[in-house]
């Protein structure tokens, strides 16, 4: 487990306000629009004006992310034209498979919360489990599948808070409004419709990948793309009051085989002189997964910020 300071009371998270308070100016202290960049994705926050990196470190509270592709750093800026949108951007995330608990996955979008945060914009890496959505494709998830929820893993175990609701709804936990405006910055960028998809998160604890039964599970049950983070953060973000929109950029295509070749006819016909052609063994990994995040980072950021950009407007 995690050995930062675990105390989540409003008092200790607000104190991060002191701090940055000697850190930022005025006009970056109260973010109107938070980001969490994915795997691989922190040029999310590449080109906010008057950008300021406040590690981890020099805050309290926070853990230190241990992924390849994640910094452990805030990132405070400015987006879109004119005085622009304050924004904040955590440029690394922590997972629950590096061993922290889930107070303190959720951690940040608290503080996030204390800062006046009104709308998140939660991105990840994840595997396709639909052939309707190719590597490259950003998915706009429009629900979530969390097996760890089902299963008593919740970050929102714990006694009840006077501040927070008891039973939490999440029918609407992604919000409409904001999934439309992903569509109408798509749309404004003139992005080709086949950059834009839409679908169910599946939240699995990781730090394995899917086996190909689990996939072929995950499928059946509805899930699009597959992923070891967000829904713990959409959790936390919907219980602080935060509307909520999260893009997953499709890395790989989860492997699920319809069915498995009969290894005792594979050798049969061998034997016979009729060997079968060979089987591809392929496998996923993490430098593929940011390899993606790379060549597609910039779509996700002109996405991102156009999306800023018409929250900017709407008030
Ligand atoms: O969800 P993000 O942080 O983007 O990262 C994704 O990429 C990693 C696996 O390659 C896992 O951590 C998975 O959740
Ligand atoms: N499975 C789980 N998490 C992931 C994947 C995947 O295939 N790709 C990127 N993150």
């Amino acid at each position: 487990m995690s050995t930062v300071h675990e105390d989540t009371s409003l008092e200790f998270i607000a104190s991060n306000l002191d701090i940055l308070a000697t850190i930022l100016p005025e006009r970056l202290l109260k973010p109107q629009v938070g980001i969490v960049c994915g795997s691989g994705l922190s040029t999310l926050a590449a080109s906010f004006r008057e950008r300021i990196e406040v590690p981890y470190s020099s805050l309290k509270g926070f853990g230190i992310s241990t992924v390849h592709g994640h910094k452990s750093a805030l990132a405070f800026g400015l987006v879109g034209p004119g005085d622009g949108v304050p924004v904040v951007a955590m440029l690394g995330r922590f997972h629950a498979y590096e061993g922290h608990s889930l107070s303190t996955v959720v951690y940040p979008v608290r503080v996030m919360a204390r800062l006046g945060v009104k709308d998140i914009i939660i991105t990840n890496a994840a595997g396709s489990l639909d052939p309707a959505l190719p590597v490259g494709t950003i998915v706009s998830i429009r629900d979530h599948l969390a097996l760890p929820n089902l299963t008593g893993f919740n970050p929102l175990l714990g006694p009840a808070k006077p501040q927070y609701p008891r039973f939490l709804p999440l029918s609407t936990a992604y919000s409409h409004s904001l999934r439309r405006t992903v569509f109408l910055a798509a749309h404004e960028l003139g992005l080709p419709s086949s950059t834009l998809g839409e679908g169910t998160y599946a939240w699995v604890s990781g730090p394995t990948y899917e086996s190909p039964a689990e996939g072929r599970f995950l499928r059946a049950a509805g899930a699009s793309v597959v992923g070891m983070s967000t829904v713990p953060e959409v959790l936390a973000a919907k219980e602080e009051g935060i509307e909520v929109c999260v893009l997953s950029l499709v890395t790989n295509f989860v492997v699920v085989p319809d069915g498995y070749r009969s290894v005792r006819e594979e050798v049969e016909a061998e034997l016979a002189g009729r060997p079968l052609p060979p089987v591809p063994q392929v496998e996923v990994s993490h430098e593929e997964v940011l390899a993606i995040g790379k060549e597609k980072g910039e779509v996700m950021r002109s996405l991102v910020e156009k999306m800023i950009e018409l929250l900017g407007k709407s008030g």
